[in-house]
């Protein structure tokens, strides 16, 4: 039976939000089928790593490779979460849930800690570092409210970053288009830029229409309990349509833009999210207020103070 090294017994039956695999060439560092059933048969090597770690407990360790005996019955499932059994420290057999996750084509990479580490940016900046993710149709207001929710962070003496999904798509992003696929890597690079802010202790603001759900769970699953606030500016269609600052929807409803948000192309609304800031008929409150709303939500989930 095989055994687990550097495992703190204490976390042992930890629920692990993510597990990162990998092979690495070296021998005795079984963990067989902790891999998506449509992974290439190479990813099914004995020698694979599994390096895992808890991204709740960041700060208690980061990355410790483990030796682990794979459960009769572990395999990734289609949402790539999988559980297997290891031995602890002390020798008992711990069931371990986890999600996992491939580091893409590369091979022998190492994740590599620094001492200074988010609580410490944290207590430099005295606030948790966090996403606050908005989401609404063209027009329903997002670039206003991430500038209105700035401004008044930025006058309490708070950093913040956005990410709009506009100025983005003029660089990291120019390379896709509006359409599904393309959307969906959109939205996962600017979750991981958002992750990095968020880690680096900053209130990162997005600002993205961000149309399918599973796109915007992926990202919240990026980030650790708590720390991926959904706000969902919900406007009607007619409303955006008749703000239409940029003319996009006319040029839309003339068939001139094909798969526009809303018109021609889905939009599905959160089904929970943290914050929903809801025009009703013609009353829409100002983006002050609705900045005031969010702001309130950060001081009780206390994302305000380290
Ligand atoms: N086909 C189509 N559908 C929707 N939006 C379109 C389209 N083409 C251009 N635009 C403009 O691009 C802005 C949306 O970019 P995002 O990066 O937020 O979109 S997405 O999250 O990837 O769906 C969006 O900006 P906002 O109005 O700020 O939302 C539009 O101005
Ligand atoms: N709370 C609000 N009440 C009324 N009008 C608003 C509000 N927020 C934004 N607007 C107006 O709606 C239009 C679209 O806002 P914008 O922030 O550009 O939306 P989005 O980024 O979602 O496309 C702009 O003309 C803006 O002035």
């Amino acid at each position: 039976m095989t055994t687990v090294k550097s495992l703190p017994p204490s976390r042992s039956t930890a629920v692990y939000r993510t597990v990162q695999c990998r092979q690495l060439p070296t021998e005795n560092l079984g963990f067989p089928t902790l891999f998506p059933l449509n992974a290439g048969r190479s990813c099914r090597s004995q020698r694979s790593l599994a390096l895992f770690y808890d991204r709740a407990r960041l700060k208690a360790y980061t990355l410790k490779p483990i030796q682990a005996k794979n459960d009769s019955e572990s395999s990734c499932s289609d949402n790539n979460s999988t559980s297997f059994s290891a031995v602890n420290e002390t020798g008992n057999l711990v069931k371990i849930s986890a999600r996992c996750q491939i580091l893409g084509n590369s091979t022998n990479i190492l994740w590599h800690d620094c001492p200074v580490q988010k609580c410490d940016r944290q207590q430099l900046l005295q606030q948790k570092g966090c996403v606050i993710w908005l989401t609404g149709l063209s027009g329903s207001g997002k670039s206003t409210l991430a500038c209105a929710l700035s401004q008044s962070l930025h006058s309490r003496g708070k950093l913040t970053y956005i990410l709009d999904g506009d100025n983005i798509r003029h660089g990291l992003n120019r390379d896709l288009s509006f359409r599904a696929e393309d959307r969906s890597e959109n939205i996962r690079r600017i979750g991981e830029v958002a992750k990095l802010f968020a880690d680096a202790g900053l209130i990162c603001i997005t600002s993205l229409i961000s149309p399918y759900q599973k796109d915007r769970d992926a990202c919240r699953a990026l980030l650790p309990e708590g720390d991926f606030i959904e706000v969902f500016i919900d406007v009607p269609l007619h409303v955006c349509e008749a703000r239409d600052p940029k003319g996009l929807y006319k040029l839309a409803r003339a068939g001139k833009i094909k798969g526009f948000t809303g018109i021609d192309d889905p939009y599905e609304p959160p089904c929970c999210c943290e914050i929903i800031l809801q025009q009703k008929g013609s009353d829409c409150k100002s983006p002050k207020d609705m900045a005031e709303t969010v702001i309130s939500y950060l001081e009780k989930s206390g994302h305000l103070q380290a």
